[in-house]
């Protein structure tokens, strides 16, 4: 099935940024997977890679229970040891890590001392701006190894005389290190010599071919928003398995105005497959009566989408025994500490850590490894319509985590219609595609004003607009002052119950995309 010829193995020794690391393979065309660090010397040898990569993690080496590997590894392919993954050869190999003293974390400036290696095509004592994250350090590099670059009088990445193994204090998998992808192509190429023929078709393949054997002759179902995960997720699954799947929209009360009807005509034309629409109103604003913490409001709201599956299921006829989702690593990432990883839980997506437990489906989450960018453009290659894969993300539990505290019927209305005016004023003004997702929020506080010459107090309508490429970070996007002054006027004039709009300029980090 996977007739690409280069493979990548990346053990995961805890960091958040490993699956940053897969990506950035993949952006070089070259197949890779993430496993733990405990498979054995046996099984690495049978997966036959053309290289290996020792992730960064939050343990010192001299831990008690660190990850850690054998020796041997060394030497059954070009090793690439990042942050903690150096302190491991480090340790490994007889030199010296320590902690204290040294501390960097953010923003730092390296000095490349050996421009060859993974530093090919940099200048000798080049400085090069790189992401540090790291309370430990090398003090001595091991025997057999030289040093190839530093950070003030911290080691910053050394190499093995002979072997091709490689290593870096710093991160080269994050954005913010300038040349990391550059570092990264360096070892594929020049060290492993990997051939670049790996494609989103391969992807494909590949994933057909698990569904496939996983599915057998079983039925499956998968929740379609009309989003582009899940509008992926679902051409996927259904040229694995054509008509055994069918899908399922849920209306859960908690969508934007027209958005059912929306859905089922783009659906309708594009997809061409089985779609059943639930109308769930009713049950939805039921349980979220009353209850304002958020994530309460997730966890209820994962647990009713389940449920709807459940009968939707049954009552069509097809007791599934596989539910599908566009379930994405972010989505993976904030919910739950990832395999294994250090990672605490930002807020719990409905799809992830808001599902009961008595499930009765299997999971079927083909997308769950990759970045939004990336979804697009497996989508595109599946061939789906731009107006599909270029569609702003929309949470599933929707409205509901758009207006702050308790959900309402009369709070929802005056979102829904603010929320229209909004993404409609940003199309007119051709911004919608350079904007990575826009939204307005409900607040659940009132401020005086004056219309009419008369008093008014009223509600307040946040906007939010975003630049972003995974929803990983993401900054507020510049709107010109004329299309806010546009947005604030129609939606104050038009919508009862707004006298005020005010615009969020939070980056993410600190705050989030969205508001809850
Ligand atoms: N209204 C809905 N009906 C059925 N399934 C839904 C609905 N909303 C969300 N889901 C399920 O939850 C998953 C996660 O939702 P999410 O919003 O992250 O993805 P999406 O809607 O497919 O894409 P996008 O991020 O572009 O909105 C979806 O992929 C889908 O399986
Ligand atoms: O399907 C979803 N279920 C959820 O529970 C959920 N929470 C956030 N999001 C979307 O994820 C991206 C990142 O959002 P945050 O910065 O708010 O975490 C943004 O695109 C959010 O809209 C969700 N999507
Ligand atoms: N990001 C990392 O890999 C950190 C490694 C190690 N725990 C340190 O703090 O130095
Ligand atoms: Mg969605």
């Amino acid at each position: 099935m996977r007739n690409t010829s280069s493979r990548i193995l990346i053990l995961d020794c805890g960091s958040q940024f490993t699956q940053l690391i897969a990506r950035r393979v993949r952006e070089a065309r070259v197949y890779s997977e993430i496993h733990p660090p405990t498979q054995s010397l046996e099984w690495i040898r049978a997966w036959n890679p053309t290289g290996i990569v020792l992730s960064g993690g939050p343990s010192s080496v001299t831990d008690e229970g660190a990850p850690t590997v054998s020796r041997e590894l060394l030497d059954i392919a070009p090793v690439l040891g990042v942050c903690y993954g150096m302190q491991l050869i480090a340790h490994l190999e007889g030199g010296a890590v320590v902690g204290g003293g040294r501390r960097e974390y953010g923003r730092a400036e390296v000095v490349v001392d050996e421009p060859s290696g993974l530093f090919a095509g940099f200048d000798q004592g080049e400085r090069t701006t790189v992401w540090m994250s790291h309370g430990d350090h090398v003090e001595q590099v091991p025997p057999g190894y030289v040093a190839t670059a530093h950070s003030g009088s911290t080691c910053a990445g050394f190499r093995h005389e002979q072997k091709p193994i490689y290593a870096i204090q710093f991160h080269s998998e994050v954005h913010h290190t300038v040349r990391g992808a550059e570092i990264i192509q360096n070892f594929l190429f020049g060290v492993c010599h990997c051939t670049p023929d790996w494609t989103p078709g391969h992807f494909i393949d590949q994933e057909v071919a698990k569904i496939r054997a996983l599915v057998g002759d079983r039925q499956v179902i998968c929740g379609l928003s009309g989003g582009v995960d899940s509008s992926v997720a679902a051409a996927l699954v259904h040229k694995a398995i054509g008509d055994q799947l069918t899908c399922i929209f849920v209306d859960t009360g908690l969508l934007r105005l027209h958005e059912r009807e929306q859905v089922e005509r783009t659906m309708g034309q594009h997809l061409g497959m089985k779609l059943i629409t639930v109308r769930a109103e009713d049950r939805f604003l039921t349980a979220l009566a009353g209850v304002g913490e958020p994530e309460r409001k997730r966890k209820i709201i994962g647990e009713h989408f389940i449920r709807v599956f459940e009968s939707a299921s049954e009552e069509a006829g097809k007791n599934a025994a596989f539910l599908v989702q566009g379930t994405l690593y972010p989505d993976v990432i904030e919910s739950v500490s990832a395999k294994g990883g250090p990672s605490a839980t930002i807020k719990t997506h409905h799809n992830v850590g808001g599902l009961p437990k008595d499930m009765k489906f299997g999971l079927i989450e083909p997308l769950r490894e990759l970045f939004k960018d990336e979804v697009r453009n497996v989508g595109r290659e599946l061939g789906l319509p731009e107006e599909m894969v270029g569609r702003h993300p929309f949470p599933g539990p929707g409205l509901a985590i758009r207006v702050l505290g308790e959900v309402s019927p009369y709070a929802l209305d005056i979102l829904r219609r603010a929320d229209a005016i909004y993404l409609e004023e940003i199309r007119a003004a051709g911004l919608y595609p350079e904007i990575w997702q826009a939204f307005a929020v409900f607040l659940p506080v009132r401020s005086v004003g004056v219309m009419g010459d008369g008093r008014t107090y009223e509600h307040v309508i946040a906007l939010r607009a975003v630049t972003s490429t995974d929803g990983m970070t993401a900054d507020w996007y510049a709107f010109p002052h004329d299309v806010l002054g546009r947005i604030s006027n129609r939606i104050i004039n038009e919508v009862d119950g707004v006298n005020r709009v005010v615009y969020d300029i939070s980056s993410k980090p600190p705050a989030t995309i969205e508001w809850e």
